[in-house]
C-alpha cells in the first residue's frame, strides 16, 4: 500500500530537495503572514518550479480574500489550493471554481462534536486534511505540531480522499497510519530542528517510515 506524503511549509531550495528525495506526494507552501513557514510570492514561484512534475504543489492559506488567491495563482504554478481558516463550504465552491484547481478545506479536530464539518465540507472540497484543532488562544490555526485522538476518527471514511495531520513525526507516523487508516499524511513540525526550520534528516526518517 503507497502512503502519499505532504510535507508541508518548505521555504528553502533544500526543503523542496529533500521532499523530493523522500518521495514525496505533495509539498506544500504557506502563506499567512504569521507563520514562520510564510514564504512570498517570489519565492514561492522559484520552490515551485524546482518541483518534479508528478509532485502536486499545494498553497495553503488562512481565510484568503481574492485578491490574495489572485497574486499566489497568478505567480505560482500550483496543483492544489489548501484553505485553513474559517472558509465556509460556499466559499470553497466559489474558491474552487473561479481558480480551477482542486480544493483541500482542513477541518480541526479535538472532540466527536467536530466531526460533522468533515461530512459538510466532504460535500464540496476535493480532499479533506483532518487536522488538530488549535489550542485556544494559538497563533496559527495548524501547524503546532499537536496529535488529536486519534480515536475520533478510527474507521470513519469520507467521500472525497483526505489526509490525516497533526502532530505527526516518524516515530508515531506508523501508529497514525494503522489507526486510523489513513493513506495519506501531512507533515510540519515533526520534520523540524527548529520552528519554521525543516531538517533534510527528519524528512528522511519521516519518508521511510511512511513507507515501512
Ligand atoms: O504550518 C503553518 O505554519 C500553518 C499556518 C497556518 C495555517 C496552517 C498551517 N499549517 C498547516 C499544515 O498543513 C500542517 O502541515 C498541519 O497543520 C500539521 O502541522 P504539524 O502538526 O506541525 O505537523
Amino acid at each position: 500500500m503507497t502512503i502519499r506524503v505532504k510535507y508541508c511549509g518548505l521555504s528553502r531550495p533544500e526543503d523542496v530537495a529533500a521532499a523530493v528525495a523522500a518521495g514525496a506526494g505533495y509539498v506544500g507552501f504557506v502563506f499567512f503572514p504569521k507563520s514562520p513557514r510564510c514564504i512570498d510570492v517570489e519565492t514561492a514561484r522559484a520552490l515551485a518550479l524546482e518541483v518534479p512534475v508528478g509532485i502536486a504543489k499545494v498553497a495553503l492559506t488562512v481565510d484568503a480574500d481574492d485578491a490574495l488567491l489572485d497574486e499566489i495563482t497568478g505567480a505560482v504554478p500550483l496543483d492544489m489550493l489548501q484553505l485553513h481558516g474559517s472558509e465556509s463550504p460556499e466559499r470553497v465552491s466559489e474558491v474552487r471554481a473561479r481558480y480551477g484547481l482542486p480544493v483541500m478545506k482542513a477541518v480541526g479536530i479535538s472532540g466527536p462534536e467536530d466531526l460533522p464539518a468533515l461530512e459538510t465540507y466532504g460535500k464540496v472540497a476535493d480532499q479533506l486534511l483532518v487536522d488538530a484543532k488549535p489550542p485556544q488562544g494559538a497563533d496559527l490555526p495548524g501547524g503546532n505540531g499537536l496529535p488529536f485522538d486519534w480515536r475520533l476518527i478510527a474507521g470513519r471514511r469520507w467521500p472525497v480522499p483526505w489526509m490525516l495531520a497533526g502532530g505527526l513525526t516518524a516515530e508515531n507516523a506508523a501508529e497514525a497510519l494503522r489507526r486510523t487508516g489513513a493513506r495519506q499524511l501531512d507533515v510540519s513540525s515533526g520534520v523540524e530542528s527548529a520552528r519554521g526550520v525543516k531538517d533534510a534528516a527528519l524528512i528522511r526518517a519521516f519518508g521511510a517510515a511512511a513507507r515501512a
